[in-house]
């Protein structure tokens, strides 16, 4: 099981996760929330990120407050290996603009949104299916998505701790998993036992 943990401020945090086997860290720059990175603290993490977990770990930019293109830019410069476009606001023509910045794209949506579910629909790498609200830890429901036939490389996200993740593992049948309410003390304000707990449970079922 493939095992991301978002949200990441702190060079701690990014040790905890790679420790611990995480395949991809997460940063959030997106203004409205409790765990949004300046760029400075992006590039701390970034850094961090790349020393202790090399070519295998996944780095990724988390966004869906930027145009495309900006967030690709910035995606870039910061180091980034992965750039995620979360929510309905980006359409396929914000994934190409994107694209001519940006190798490796992310498509993270909510079944509310009716999106297209083939991984791949916009030239994206992966797929996030997350709640309706992104980072809000809220619960949403799984029962009928492995019934979707959802096939390829995407990942649950939405509302998962590390007392639930093996039953929607179980549950949703996904390739891979993606956390971050699930695994803090308070919001923003990450809990280095509760991401280890998380990457075990996860990597276990
Ligand atoms: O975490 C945020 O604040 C956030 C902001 C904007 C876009 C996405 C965001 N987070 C994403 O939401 C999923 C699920 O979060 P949670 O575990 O339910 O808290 C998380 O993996 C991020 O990719």
């Amino acid at each position: 099981m493939y095992v991301k943990v978002c949200g990441l401020k702190t060079v701690d945090a990014v040790h905890a996760a790679v420790d611990a086997g995480a395949d991809a860290i997460g940063v959030v720059m997106n203004e409205n929330s409790p765990r949004a990175a300046s760029a400075d603290v992006a590039k701390t993490v970034v850094d961090a990120a790349r020393q202790a977990g090399g070519d295998r770990l996944d780095i990724v930019l988390v966004v869906n407050d930027k145009p495309a293109a900006e967030a690709a830019s910035l995606a870039a410069d910061l180091g980034f290996t992965v750039l995620q476009l979360h929510g309905r606001r980006y359409a396929a023509e914000d994934f190409a603009a994107a694209s001519k910045v940006f190798g490796t794209l992310w498509r993270a949506t909510s079944l509310a949104h009716d999106p297209p579910l083939d991984v791949g629909a916009y030239g994206e790498r992966r797929l996030l299916l997350d709640a309706p609200k992104p980072g809000s830890g809220e619960r949403w429901d799984l029962s009928g998505l492995a019934d979707l036939g959802l096939s390829g490389e995407w990942l649950l996200a939405g509302g998962l701790n590390p007392d639930n993740v093996a039953d929607a593992i179980a549950q949703a049948r996904p390739w891979g998993v993606d956390v971050s309410s699930g695994v803090e003390s308070a919001p923003g304000v990450k809990d280095l036992d509760a991401i280890a707990r998380f990457i075990a449970a996860a990597k276990e079922a």
